[in-house]
């Protein structure tokens, strides 16, 4: 059974402040990873406050691409320092945790389409490893350099592995409805349109919109919850906002 577990930008990192971790919050998610004993999990984390202030900086989404070399090396330099301090942290609780960055192995077409190399990623589930993937800058054709999100990777990574479940960690319990409360259940994007924003810290893949889309793109049932519910997530329990 694959599953793949989203660890949100916004969680990991102080999202206000520039290239801050939140250290105590990564360092109980990686307890989580490690006490709950899954196998043949792939761990995607995102930007937070890594990658999306420098992308901001540099005026560079997820459709409007820079060639500026320097650019393309903040939002990826960036992006690799945050994934050392992900496995190091995966490392100190005995996960076999190793790195994937996404710029190297991924291009987006001229209509902006995705392509990821994944065959590693199931070659590293074979051989016992934990793939750790990251929002990353992606070689895009006719814009030079635009951002990937981890949740794109999310999607492409589960539906080449045919991932049995999908988790994605962020600050927020769930998706939440008009008064703040969860919504348990998601099946189609209009439903909940209303109620949908952006990220409320610098964030320029789209915030809860933007993941419940490519969620729902899926095809199989995907889960959206805060920090608390990662162990339940991982021993298989329903939790948060189920989406699909
Ligand atoms: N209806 C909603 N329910 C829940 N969160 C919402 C909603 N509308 C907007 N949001 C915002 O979406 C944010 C989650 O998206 P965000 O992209 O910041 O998360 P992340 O994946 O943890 O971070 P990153 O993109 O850096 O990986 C929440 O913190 C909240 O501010
Ligand atoms: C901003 C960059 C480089 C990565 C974005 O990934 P996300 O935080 O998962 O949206």
């Amino acid at each position: 059974m694959t599953t793949v577990l989203k660890l949100g930008g916004s969680v990991i990192t102080e999202k206000d402040r520039p290239e801050t971790l939140d250290g105590e919050t990564l360092a109980a998610l990686a307890s989580a990873v490690a006490e709950s004993g899954v196998e043949d999990l792939v761990v995607v984390h995102g930007g937070g406050s890594f990658g999306h202030h420098h992308a901001a900086d540099h005026g560079v989404s997820t459709t409007e691409g820079i060639r500026d070399v320097d650019g393309v090396m903040d939002v990826h330099g960036a992006m690799t320092t945050l994934n050392r301090f992900v496995l190091s942290r995966l490392h100190a609780e005995d996960v076999p945790a190793v790195p994937v960055h996404p710029f190297s192995a991924a291009v987006r077409d001229g209509d902006g389409d995705l392509t990821l190399m994944t065959e590693q990623v199931a070659t590293m589930l074979e051989e016992g490893f934990v793939p750790v993937l990251h929002g990353d800058g992606v070689v895009h054709a006719g814009e030079g350099v635009t951002v990937l999100s981890g949740d794109e990777i999310v999607t492409a990574v589960a539906t080449a592995l045919d991932a049995d479940r999908v988790g994605l960690c962020s600050t927020v319990p769930g998706v939440l409805d008009g008064d703040d409360e969860v919504i348990p259940r998601i099946e189609e994007f209009q439903s909940v349109a209303d109620v949908l924003g952006v990220s409320d810290a610098t964030d320029v893949t789209g915030g809860m919109a933007a993941k419940v889309r490519e969620l729902l793109a899926l095809g199989s049932p995907a889960y959206v919850f805060g920090p608390d519910a990662v162990p339940g997530f991982l021993a298989g329990e329903d939790v948060g906002t189920r989406i699909g």
